[in-house]
């Protein structure tokens, strides 16, 4: 057989090892280009819709992902006033999974532990708030992946906390704490090879072996921040067994858990018993194959703990108070027509003023790099919209709002002020700038224009008007 160009040899030898004759069909189909995704991401407007605009670029509707659809071929869209928007999410379609498998219900508790750059949690979000909210902490271990969740979350909205710890720091300070938790573990990454030539040139033969070690350590430190009867969601990105089957196998036979079913998803295989010293329920996880169905290499498993692994809970520490401070609940009057409660529990950190989202879970020794989503910046005694405020509240709650067409929006991401128009409340000094229904970020009103609070870090000259973007799909199809 010929392998695809850069496949590892050792990889192929793996894979024969494991599927016998069918590693032929496996390693062929990793010649073949990858699935490319997006899903619907608004957190705030939790049920709606992708704007028609996107039509062209759509595919089928990803099976397994309500939210989901297959990309067609074509350039990408992250540099496009709607993803600045964070109406959508570039996801691979099957990662998308994993949040379905979460299934987050109301109020609950839920840690997403390596949830860098926050696909999984963005989407976790959605899906909580379409239940009615639930309380997420995304955590990652490293600075400058948190970095880029950060990013991502304030862009679509999610109202979660973030931490930047490791797993055993997380674990001594919130035993038995959380409803359900995810682990989307760091991997081998061999469902990646066809997507992203890195990781096929950074495998090494002994991957697999090493990162089951470290899955392994995070799970035992995962198992113990889940409170009995939780739910932990185990999920990779990588074909190999001894990360996947073998290491639910080691859960199963370790520690007081058990499997449960996951949705009837077309295109996904059980996972095989037979990798697992044959124990049947392990047919209860799933796995995407690259050469069986249509998306990148991933495998999902959800277990239940059925008794609790840590001693003891946590001791609560104290929870933020609604605020008290007459200065910011009237600057809050003058923004919002409507207050959300979480915005009167705030912490405030340096000079920016946050929703709280720890809660009693906040503790002096974790490194919290957002205790949750930031509303303003504290300038003296005046108050300036965070622009990752405006995403955490549909179109309409803001008591001024400019809708702006997308030749304006591309010019505002990239800096510039804006005409103010006529029919503006004149008691709100500041404004939302939204486009197609989804807030970009904040204006403040000056004579005859809206000077732009767009943060300087975010703002771009990349950004491409969708109507261009369409072409190129149209002719390269
Ligand atoms: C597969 S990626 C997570 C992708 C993410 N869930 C998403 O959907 O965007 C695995 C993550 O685990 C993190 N990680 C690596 N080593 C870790 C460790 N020892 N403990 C916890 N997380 C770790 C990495 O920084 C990486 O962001």
């Amino acid at each position: 057989m010929r392998n695809p160009p850069d496949i590892p040899t050792a990889f192929v030898q793996q894979m024969e090892h494991w599927l016998g004759s069918e590693a032929r069909d496996l390693i062929a189909a990793l010649s073949d280009k990858p699935w490319r995704g997006l899903r619907y991401a608004a957190v705030a407007r939790p049920h709606g819709e992708l704007p028609q605009s996107l039509a062209p670029f759509l595919g089928d509707g990803v099976p397994w992902a309500p939210d989901g659809f297959y990309l067609n071929p074509g350039p990408s869209l992250g540099y496009t006033v709607l993803h600045q928007a964070g109406s959508f999410y570039l996801q691979d379609p099957s990662a998308m999974a994993v949040a379905v498998a979460l299934d987050p219900q109301p109020g609950e508790r839920i840690l997403d532990l390596c949830a860098a750059p926050g696909g999984k949690t963005t989407y976790a979000a959605l899906l909580a708030a379409r239940r009615g909210g639930a309380q997420l902490v995304a955590n990652d271990i490293h600075r400058d992946r948190v970095l880029a969740l950060a990013e991502n979350v304030e862009r679509v909205g999610a109202p979660c906390a973030i931490t930047n710890e490791s797993p055993d720091a997380l674990a001594e300070a919130w035993p038995q704490a959380f409803d359900a938790i995810v682990v989307d573990a760091p991997c081998s990454g061999e469902g990646m090879f066809r997507k992203d030539p890195a990781v096929r040139k950074e495998w090494r033969p002994d991957a697999p072996e090493r990162f089951q070690a470290l899955q392994k350590d995070i799970l035992r430190h995962a198992l113990t921040m889940l409170k009995p009867g939780g739910r932990l969601v185990y999920s990779t990105c990588t074909l190999n067994p001894l990360e996947n089957e073998q290491v639910v196998l080691w859960l199963l036979e370790h520690y007081p858990v058990e499997l449960e079913p996951l949705p009837d998803w077309s295109e996904w295989r059980p996972a095989r018993s037979d990798w697992a010293g044959n124990r049947e329920e392990v047919r209860l996880a799933k796995r995407l194959w690259p050469h069986l169905g249509r998306g990148e290499g991933h495998f999902v498993a959800r277990l239940r703990l059925c008794e609790p692994v840590a001693d003891k809970p946590r001791r609560r520490s104290k929870t933020a108070t609604p605020s008290t401070d007459k200065a910011w609940d009237g600057w809050l009057a003058s923004l919002v027509t409507e207050v959300p409660p979480a915005w009167r529990r705030t912490s405030v950190r340096k000079t920016i003023v946050f929703a709280d989202a720890l809660g009693d879970l906040a503790l002096p020794s974790l490194r919290v790099l957002r205790p949750g989503p930031p509303l303003a910046e504290r300038k003296g005694q005046v108050f300036v919209p965070h622009h990752a405020a405006s995403r955490l509240l549909p179109v309409g709650f803001f008591r001024a709002t400019v809708e702006i067409d997308e030749e304006a929006a591309i010019r505002y991401l990239a800096g510039e002020a804006l005409t103010a128009p006529g029919g503006l409340d004149l008691e709100a000094p500041f404004c939302a700038v939204a486009h197609e229904g989804f807030h970009l970020g904040f204006a403040k009103r000056a004579p005859g224009r809206l000077n732009n609070l767009y943060p300087r870090g975010l703002r771009s000259t990349r950004i491409e008007s969708l109507a261009a973007l369409a072409g190129a799909v149209a002719s390269s199809s």
